[in-house]
């Protein structure tokens, strides 16, 4: 889903009702009915200081109500006769109810605030799991991470004020409409108080609104830097880089604080001009009256405590609303990232693709990063259920050729078939259901042994037995044997509590209990020792013929039994044939077998 606004009053409407739907006019009328009660019950103290000073009758056509008269008219046509009992058993139900309401009203706001913050959560997630691979590589996991977390927060908060400015807004109107009512005259008055001191409100909003998109920018750097400091934590601290590295964060804390103090700056003036200048505005309105237009104090005094009332509501929505410009940077931050998530999503069919009967092709395939050419003319064949090798040089191409066969990357050239049939033309991430990837840096999440090899499967007969399986089949049975908590060991931050051999054992015992059709591993063994290498590629090699399989090796004793051996060089495919083939056609393989004394 694309989601855009427009920078203005309606257009952050329109963005809210985007998302919360029809349910936000339902909360607008509660904030109209609470405040239309609190009018009317403050209306009703005027018949009450009229009877204070007429011994305790209440008079039905008192002046002091000006054109709120038919709500005591109102109050004596259902034939309750007027008197302070009356006016005071009604002004306890008006407030009664008003309090009901409110009630209603706030929870009515909690559910709408997490409804809110769940959706642009949700829409998030699900923009990033549609997400192409080239389109991750462009975004910065900074942004990502500090959108997810912050910003919606953020967002959440604007919406919240936007809200109660918003309420205000109608407490004030009503406020206005009453004042207007009891005195015409004021309502005016209000009108030209209120723009005068939104000219200046409007010169801070301004401000705040720039601050608050330079904080929202920071806050990526910030979060940036401290994900990297994290992940990179071993080697800043054995490399003594950490305190270098700290400076960085240092100077990006200090850009925010700079930013913050001003942003308080800006609060400081909204927050103190608001006593004086209600009361200037205030003193100023009863002089016209009194002075220029000649109206007795009396006639005033309910238009001026409602005019009084309007005026608070005019500065509570004004620091509403600084509080709203100081969270938009969120707003937007949020919608660009959706947004450019969205359009970097990956169009994919929903054809479930086939299993492989014959094979799967690469047929005349270039790719590029960029403008560099990293894969050139590429022809390969993974027939059904046969092992293929990928070897060469660093940076020839072996990764860059494994995403393609997965998916990940489609080629600008050529194309990749599953029996003859385009794999463009198949719903990919069903494809990809059925591969099983094994990288050069194992993936290892923050939970059990079990989960992490299941992927937190039901713990099933079944599934435990399939789990003991792949846990043999990777040599980690003793190793599983010898944790406090058996199975159930937890395994730290990517791993951080067990070796890099073990991590990698538990990325393959992830691929093998999936029950993938395609297998591809690039580099699965290079962390481990030889004797446990030579475990696991013995285990390996009792998949062959099971698993159509990709194996990615600078160790070519690894792949000595492959099908068919592909040599890469600078993107392009030089030679290829099984081990002993290639050692007759190749010159350059065979060098490198001989480097490596196989
Ligand atoms: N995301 C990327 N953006 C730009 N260039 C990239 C990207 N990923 C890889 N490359 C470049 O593509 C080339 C091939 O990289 P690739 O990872 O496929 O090589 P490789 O043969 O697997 O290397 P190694 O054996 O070191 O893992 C390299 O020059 C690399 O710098």
């Amino acid at each position: 889903m694309l989601i855009e606004f427009k920078n203005n009053f309606r257009g952050y409407f329109t963005f809210y009702y985007k998302i919360i739907g029809n349910r936000i006019f339902a909360y607008l009328v509660l904030s109209i009915l609470v405040s239309l009660l609190d009018g009317i019950g403050l209306a009703m103290f005027m018949p009450l200081f009229s009877a204070m000073s007429k011994d305790d009758s209440v008079s039905a056509d008192d002046s002091t109500m000006g054109g709120l008269q038919f709500i005591t008219d109102g109050i004596q046509a259902l034939g309750i006769s007027l008197n302070i009992t009356t006016v005071l058993c009604v002004l306890g139900l008006l407030f009664t109810f008003k309090g009901v309401c409110k009630f209603i009203q706030l929870n009515f706001q909690v559910d709408l605030r997490y409804q809110f913050i769940r959706t642009v959560r949700t829409l998030l997630i699900e923009n990033l799991t549609k997400l192409s691979y080239p389109g991750f590589l462009k975004l910065e996991s900074g942004r990502v991470h500090n959108t997810l977390t912050s910003e919606v927060t953020k967002v959440f908060t604007s919406m919240n004020f936007y809200f109660l400015a918003l309420q205000n807004a109608v407490m004030l109107l009503t406020y206005i409409g009453l004042a207007f009512l009891a005195n015409a005259q004021f309502a005016i008055l209000v009108a030209i108080g209120g723009v005068l001191s939104n000219l200046l409100y409007k010169k801070i909003y301004t401000a705040t609104k720039q601050i608050s998109i330079k904080l929202s920018a920071n806050g990526v750097k910030f979060t940036s830097y401290m994900i990297q400091a994290i992940h990179n934590f071993k080697y800043l601290k054995s490399t003594n880089y950490f305190s270098r590295y700290s400076e960085k964060l240092k100077d990006v804390m200090h850009e925010n604080e700079v930013l913050n103090k001003r942003v308080g700056f800006y609060n400081a003036i909204s927050l103190s001009a608001k006593e004086p200048m209600i009361m200037i505005i205030v003193a100023g309105v009863i002089q016209i009256q009194i002075s220029v237009i000649g109206t007795s104090l009396g006639a005033i005094l309910l238009s001026l405590m409602f005019f009084y009332r309007a005026l608070n509501f005019l500065v509570i929505i004004q620091n509403n609303w600084q509080s709203f410009v100081q969270n938009t940077g969120g707003m937007m931050s949020v919608t660009s990232t959706l947004n450019d998530m969205y359009d970097m999503r990956e169009e994919i069919t929903d054809v479930p693709p086939p299993t492989i009967q014959r094979a799967l092709k690469i047929k005349d395939v270039d790719f590029s990063y960029g403008e560099t050419k990293i894969l050139d003319k590429i022809n390969l064949e993974m027939p059904r259920n046969q092992t293929i090798a990928l070897v060469g040089e660093s940076g020839s191409g072996k990764t860059t050729l494994a995403n393609l066969i997965s998916g990940l990357i489609s080629p600008d050239r050529g194309e990749i078939t599953i029996d003859q049939v385009p794999l463009n033309n198949y719903d990919l991430n069903a494809f990809r259901s059925r591969i099983g990837y094994i990288s050069q840096d194992a993936v290892v999440f923050n939970d059990s042994i079990y989960n992490n090899i299941t992927f937190w499967a039901e713990p099933s007969e079944e599934n435990k037995k399939r789990f003991w399986e792949v846990v043999e089949l990777t040599s980690l049975t003793s190793f599983i044997s010898t944790q406090p908590e058996k199975e159930q060991t937890r395994l730290g931050n990517n791993g951080i509590l067990i070796s890099g051999g073990q991590k990698q054992r538990i990325s393959i015992a992830r691929e093998l209990y999936k029950k993938a059709e395609i297998l591809i591993l690039d580099e699965a063994t290079s962390a481990l020792d030889s004797e446990t290498e030579k475990i696991i590629q013995e285990n390996i090699e009792k998949l062959h013929g099971t698993y159509t399989m990709v194996i990615i090796a600078h160790r070519l004793s690894t792949i000595k039994n492959a099908d068919i051996i592909y040599l890469l060089e600078k993107g392009k495919v030089t030679a290829s044939g099984s081990f002993d083939t290639m050692l007759e056609v190749s010159e350059r393989f065979k060098r490198m077998v001989n480097l490596q004394e196989i």
